[in-house]
Formats: C-alpha cells, sequence, structure tokens
C-alpha cells in the first residue's frame, strides 16, 4: 500500500471511563494501532480529546463539569495526564509525541496558521507524532472549534490528509441515535452528509464526549469538502487503523471522489479568514467568477462596503446573495476610486479594466 497520511481523531470515549480517568486498556489499543500504522510507513497525525474527562476526578469534580471555568480547569490537569501517558506507551515503540494545542483564533489569524502548518510539517518530516488538542484554558466559547471532530477535520485538509479517521465510542453513524431508537440502521458506505443524515444524528453524546453523531457528521461534511475522506466507528487490536484503511473497518466510510483538492491558502480564505468587506458584482462578472473560473475585475463591482487593506479577505454579492470569499488586490479606498474614475472614464468610453480585484486562485465560492 502507498504511504498515506493519516489523521486519527480519538474521542473522550474511547480514551477514558465515566469516573474520570484513562482507561488504560483502551488507551493500550490505540497506542500498538497507531505504532502498527507507522510501521507500515504511513504519517500519523492524532488528534486527541479526552483532558477533560481525564482531568475532572483529580479536581474532586464527581463528574464532566458544566461550566467553563471548570472544564478549563479539568483540561489542564488532564491534559498533562494523557501526554504523560502517550510520552510513556509511545516509548515502548521508539516513537516521540509532539504536544500541539490550538485555538480558533490560531486558524482565522493567518500567520499563526502558517506556523502551526509549518511546526506539523517539521514534525511530520522528523518522524515526530504530532498529538492536536484544543487549547481548553484559553478558549472560551466563541473561540472553540465547537468540538474536536471539526478540529481534526480542519487539520486534515490543511495537511492534505489522505484519510480522516474519526475513533468513537460506536460503529459508526445510524439513521437515528441507536442508544434511543433500537431499530436504527447503520450506514455502511456515504457519499455525502445530507441535511436528512444530520436530522437523524443526536448532539447527545457519550457521558464524556461532546457532540454527539452530529459533530462528527459535520465535520465530515467539512473534511469531504476538503476532499479528505473520512470513516467514523471503532475496532480492536493492533490491526484495526489498517484494517479501517484497507476498507474492512467497522463503522461507516464517507467519501466522494469528485471532489477536488483546495490549497491550503484557498482553505484558509474559505474557513477560516474573517471578513473585512463586502463587494457587490453585476451579472456578467457573477458568471465569469462562479462559472468561468475567471478573476474579479473592477469593471464588475459597482458598490464597496467597508474598509479594507490589500490583502484582506472580502466577500462578494451577487443579485441573488453571498457569492463567495476572496483576498481583494485592492484597499476599500483604491477600490472606491477606481469604480468613481471608471464612471468617469466610461462617459468618455475609454475605460480599460486594471488589476483584478479578486484573482481566481484567491477566490472561492460558499
Ligand atoms: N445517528 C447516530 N448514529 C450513531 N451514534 C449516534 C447517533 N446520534 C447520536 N449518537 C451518539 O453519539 C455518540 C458518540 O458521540 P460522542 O460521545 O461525542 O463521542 P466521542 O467522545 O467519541 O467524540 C454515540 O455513543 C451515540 O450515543
Ligand atoms: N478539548 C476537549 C475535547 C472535547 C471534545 O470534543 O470531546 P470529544 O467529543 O470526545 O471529541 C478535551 O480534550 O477534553
Amino acid at each position: 500500500m502507498r504511504k498515506k497520511r493519516i489523521v486519527v481523531k480519538i474521542g473522550s470515549s474511547s480514551l477514558t471511563n465515566d469516573k474520570g480517568e484513562i482507561d488504560q486498556e483502551k488507551l493500550n489499543d490505540h497506542i500498538h494501532a497507531v505504532a502498527a500504522l507507522r510501521k507500515a510507513k504511513h504519517e500519523v497525525i492524532l488528534v486527541s480529546s479526552g483532558a477533560v474527562a481525564a482531568g475532572f476526578a483529580r479536581l474532586g469534580y464527581p463528574s464532566r463539569p458544566v461550566t467553563i471555568k471548570g472544564r478549563q480547569a479539568a483540561a489542564a490537569v488532564g491534559q498533562g495526564l494523557l501526554i504523560e501517558s502517550y510520552i510513556e506507551k509511545f516509548s515502548e515503540f521508539n516513537i516521540i509525541p509532539a504536544q500541539i494545542l490550538l485555538t480558533r483564533n490560531d486558524f482565522s489569524n493567518r500567520d499563526r496558521y502558517r506556523n502551526a502548518f509549518a511546526t506539523i510539517m517539521e514534525l511530520l518530516e522528523r518522524g515526530i507524532l504530532p498529538i492536536i488538542n484544543e487549547n481548553d484554558t484559553v478558549s472560551v466559547e466563541e473561540l472553540t472549534f465547537g468540538d474536536n471532530d471539526m478540529l481534526s477535520a480542519l487539520v486534515s485538509g490543511f495537511i492534505h490528509a489522505d484519510q480522516l479517521i474519526i475513533l468513537t465510542d460506536i460503529n459508526g453513524l445510524y439513521d437515528s441515535n441507536p442508544r434511543v431508537n433500537p431499530l436504527a440502521k447503520k450506514l455502511d458506505v456515504l457519499e455525502d452528509i445530507t441535511d436528512e443524515m444530520l436530522e437523524g444524528a443526536d448532539s447527545a453524546g457519550s457521558k464524556v464526549g461532546t457532540g454527539g453523531m452530529k459533530s462528527k457528521l459535520l465535520a465530515a461534511k467539512t473534511a469531504l469538502s476538503l476532499s479528505v475522506p473520512v470513516f467514523i466507528g471503532h475496532g480492536n487490536g493492533p490491526d484495526k487503523l489498517l484494517q479501517i484503511l484497507k476498507g474492512n473497518g467497522d463503522g461507516t466510510y464517507i467519501s466522494n471522489s469528485e471532489i477536488g483538492s483546495i490549497n491550503t491558502s484557498r482553505q484558509w480564505i474559505a474557513f477560516h479568514s474573517e471578513s473585512a468587506g463586502k463587494l457587490f458584482v453585476d451579472q456578467g462578472a457573477e458568471e465569469a467568477i462562479l462559472y468561468n473560473g475567471k478573476s474579479l475585475l473592477p469593471a464588475g463591482v459597482f458598490k464597496v462596503k467597508g474598509t479594507f487593506e490589500k490583502g484582506d479577505v472580502v466577500e462578494v454579492f451577487g443579485a441573488n446573495g453571498l457569492l463567495g470569499k476572496g483576498e481583494v488586490s485592492y484597499s476599500s479606498d483604491d477600490l472606491k476610486k477606481a469604480i468613481e474614475n471608471r464612471s468617469e472614464e466610461l462617459r468618455s468610453d475609454s475605460f480599460v479594466p486594471s488589476i483584478e480585484v479578486i484573482h481566481r486562485n484567491r477566490w472561492v465560492k460558499v
């Protein structure tokens, strides 16, 4: 089998018990499976939850804390315990783990995004195993990824992974929550995540997990849009991840061969950038950027809203609403001037559009 780059996301329920401790047996199982993948020369990146679940008991909480500060304190204790266990157990296989803690902000800031990317690449090149978790201590609600499922999907796209494996406490996606509906049917292979599936997926998870199956489906949808195939399910033994890669996993496979890959800087524009302004374009421009793969030229822009600099990201609107986002080659002041000049020039019928407002390589449709 060709060497692959694989992101493995391990949920809290697959690492810890209900009492707030790391389940050494479950952890050992994952360690052996990751070591087997590495032995087969695949590159592995772990996204590991479990900090809160591994830490709350030591702080004297009877169950997963409900307050943000309680969860953050539990994560601060639990993350150390988790990494300690990973380092110790992986050392038996001569695998060196590296801890990476990220927030949503680290992705929306372009420099931090590039730095995180460069660090992960350097680690992989040196044969290190990156273990990523959300930086819970500084993540207030609006700065979180929502859950580690979405974090694993964004990381998979970011590093152009060949496969995202989401390990959880259930063997895949069912058409409704099987813990509530005993007649729920398992879905083995999917090409897309539909609204109906999202409705059938509960956001209630296990006692220690967050987001339930719904967050996994939303993550899978994002991974698919980034052209990364996804597996959701579980398994046992050192062979489980290799078997999943071979298509023999106990879970749901989600992939769509029609989706093309999207480069890292366009991913940043699509998923992480904050918009600094709005452009309104005419019908000709709409057709050019949506259907003909063209750059947006000043001639097609009739209104500019907001104050932005060259290099910022703006939203582009057509007659029926938002069309997409792109990086502008003009500041708002210069673009407004270009439009005003154009009106004057048009009157004299000699207007020649200068450089593009948004280059097609810096543009993503919604
Ligand atoms: N449609 C569904 N199919 C499968 N599981 C579902 C569905 N809806 C909700 N669930 C629940 O999602 C749980 C897994 O989510 P969660 O506890 O957040 O996992 P993790 O800790 O691995 O992230 C399952 O144990 C199951 O109870
Ligand atoms: N950063 C948190 C992750 C919480 C989370 O998303 O949990 P899960 O639903 O088990 O993947 C932790 O480590 O506890």
